[in-house]
């Protein structure tokens, strides 16, 4: 593959951009905040001045963005992706959106001649600092198996879901039950403490039994000591749910417990806690 472009270095993109530069690629990096690119230089990354600029220079370009409005100024704003994007380039929006950002973002850059994935990853901080992604990508295949190098140092799996749209959606299921889980798994460690119960053997219990899962392992300990350092800031999650349950809306599936698990994250933000990691959604029952 020749050098990749890379849109928006957040907690994600910068994982995922010093991974492709670990592993050979040459990378050009752009962030609106554009100081953030400096770590990335220090790693070898050249910088573009705009999203334009990286396209320009880059047969292929990823974007990892924090949600609708975001992604859609990218692409459509002045400097934007749309002014360079042509023939031969190749666009991926590795970003969490619903379906209809993405269609719209895959129309315009066709209609220039360019060629679009949409690649959500599941996995956070963590599985992308050790190329442990899972990655969803739905588009035009020929980009996937072009791309599929990259994929190989950012993820352990890929999946090609078909057409635009089902990356998109995928990803806003899990994100959904992902949500959903952690609400209850924050009202059961209230519960254990309240009702005279030690929090830690609640985990140790839940670790041995059918429901047993990555994320309870890694985020309970730091939630019983109210430590949420961001790896998947809150806003994000509440941003995931919001657009699953307009996915549950558009396709008439009742989501009640979806609904709660939102409502949950939206009382947190409220609170200031956009920001911390979503599992501060704790918050909202230990206070
Ligand atoms: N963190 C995680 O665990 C995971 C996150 N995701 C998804 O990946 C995406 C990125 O997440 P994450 O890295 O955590 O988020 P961050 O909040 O850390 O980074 C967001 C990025 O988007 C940029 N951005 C925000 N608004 C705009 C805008 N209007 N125009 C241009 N750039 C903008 C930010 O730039 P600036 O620095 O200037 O603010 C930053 O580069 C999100 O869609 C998230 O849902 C998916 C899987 C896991
Ligand atoms: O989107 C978040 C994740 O952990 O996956």
């Amino acid at each position: 593959m020749e050098g990749i472009g890379f849109l928006g270095i957040g907690i994600m993109g910068k994982a995922m951009a010093v991974n492709l530069l670990r592993h050979g690629f040459k990378v050009t990096v752009w962030n609106r905040t554009l100081s953030r690119c400096d770590e990335l230089v220090q790693h070898g990354a050249s910088v573009g001045e705009t999203p334009a600029a990286v396209i320009k220079k880059c047969k292929y370009t990823i974007a990892m963005l924090s949600d609708p409005a975001a992604a859609l100024s990218v692409v459509f704003d002045k400097h934007g992706t749309l002014e360079q994007i042509c023939g031969g380039k190749g666009y991926i929006d590795m970003s969490t959106v619903d379906a209809d950002t993405s269609s719209q973002i895959s129309q315009a850059i066709t209609s220039k001649g360019g060629s679009f994935l949409e690649a959500p990853v599941s996995g956070s901080k963590k599985p992308a600092e050790d190329g442990q992604l899972v990655i969803l990508a739905a588009g035009d295949k020929d980009l996937y198996d072009q791309v599929v190098p990259a994929f190989d140092v950012l993820g352990k799996k890929s999946f090609f879901l078909g057409q635009i749209g089902n990356g998109a959606k995928m990803k806003l299921v899990v994100n959904m039950i992902m949500g959903s889980m952690m609400n209850a798994f924050s009202e059961g460690i209230v519960l254990a403490d309240k009702s005279g119960l030690d929090p830690h053997t609640l985990l140790d219990v839940l670790d041995l039994g059918a429901i047993a899962n990555p994320m309870f392992k890694m985020k309970g300990p730091a939630m019983i000591k109210n430590s949420y350092p961001p790896a998947f800031p809150l806003k994000h999650q509440q941003k995931d749910m919001r657009l699953a349950l307009a996915l549950g809306d558009e396709n008439a599936v009742p989501m009640p417990v979806a609904a709660a698990a939102n409502e949950a994250f939206k009382k947190a933000r409220s609170l200031g806690l956009g920001d911390h990691d979503f599992s501060a959604v704790f918050e909202t029952l230990s206070k």
